[in-house]
């Protein structure tokens, strides 16, 4: 699995620059954004795996910092402040110490490899990232789910499907006060934002994805142009000059759950690894891109 998804990576982000790469990894081990156990190991399974050999292998000049996994402090007069977001104490604490860690980590010269397990950190990851590099950066989500419920559309409390509806302006004024998280102000355009991959969206968030005119490649787009297409297509409209710096959201349920198949949110027929790995990569698309 974890070959394969360092092959994942080595499509777009990697590879295109071949001259020193300096990657900073984090560890996030954080399941508090939904409600099943062990999610936290994911940081240190994936280390365990071989992530820093394989990431070594890519090229000869792959500088890799491990910078360990994060702590965080819990403010336990948040807990219940907000309704509908189950876990919003932890929330707060976690992903003001994941966007300042991530932050630090890119101004000191290093994209920023962020290992989860529950996507609610992303609206942290993305921040710290627009931090670091002044708001120019456009982001690929590349999910089976559109993670884009506030506390009033969501299914579930469950805040692994709300990153989304945090980090764009355009949804700001859908929020109620959030306590604690005035570090966090949504400046990034929901016209930079791509999903790739969905296949599992709520009818609320099928109304903002539209209502908003969000760019989006569902799996059936993914199967009929293939991924190399379906990535530069959605470059084309977040981000037409080539000039931003990517930021890649990657859940692994977007992965068939043959590859993946100890995700928490499994469904049917999701983007196939080998698909990823076998299409041709177009080096110049990516050269002005680096994160
Ligand atoms: N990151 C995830 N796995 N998200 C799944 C979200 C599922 C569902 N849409 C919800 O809001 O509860
Ligand atoms: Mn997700």
């Amino acid at each position: 699995m974890l070959k394969k998804l360092t092959r994942l990576g080595s499509v777009g982000i990697f590879k295109r620059c071949i001259h020193d790469t300096k990657v900073g990894i984090l560890g996030v081990p954080f399941e508090c954004g939904q409600p099943k156990k062990g999610v936290s190991q994911g940081p240190d399974a994936i280390r365990k795996a071989g992530l820093m050999e394989q990431l070594s292998a890519i090229h000869d000049k792959m500088d890799i910092k491990d910078y360990g996994n994060i702590s965080y402090t819990v403010n336990r007069e948040l807990e219940a402040s907000v309704p509908n977001m189950k876990g919003y104490a932890e929330i707060v604490g976690c992903t003001h110490e994941v966007s300042k860690n991530v932050e630090k980590i890119m101004k000191e010269g290093r994209m920023c490899l962020t290992l989860g397990g529950d996507h609610s950190i992303a609206m942290a990851t993305v921040d710290g990232h627009i931090k670091a590099k002044d708001n120019e950066v456009c982001l690929l989500w590349i999910d089976a789910h559109a993670d884009c419920n506030t506390n009033k559309t969501t299914p579930s409390g469950n805040v692994h499907g709300m990153p989304m509806a945090l980090i764009p302006y355009e949804l700001s004024d859908y929020w109620p006060h959030l306590p604690g998280m005035d570090w966090h102000k949504p400046v990034m355009s929901i016209r930079n934002v791509a999903y790739i991959g969905l296949r599992s969206v709520d009818s609320y968030e099928r109304l903002i994805i539209e209502k908003l005119g969000i760019t989006a490649f569902f799996m059936a787009d993914v199967e009929s142009y293939g991924i190399n297409t379906v990535v530069n297509m959605a470059l084309d409209r977040i981000d037409p000059e080539r000039t931003r710096s990517i930021h890649v959201s990657y859940d692994i349920d977007s992965l068939d759950t043959l590859e993946a198949p100890s995700t928490g949110t499994s469904g049917n027929k999701k983007i196939i690894a080998w698909k990823w790995n076998n299409t041709p990569h177009t080096k110049q698309k990516y050269e002005s891109t680096a994160a």
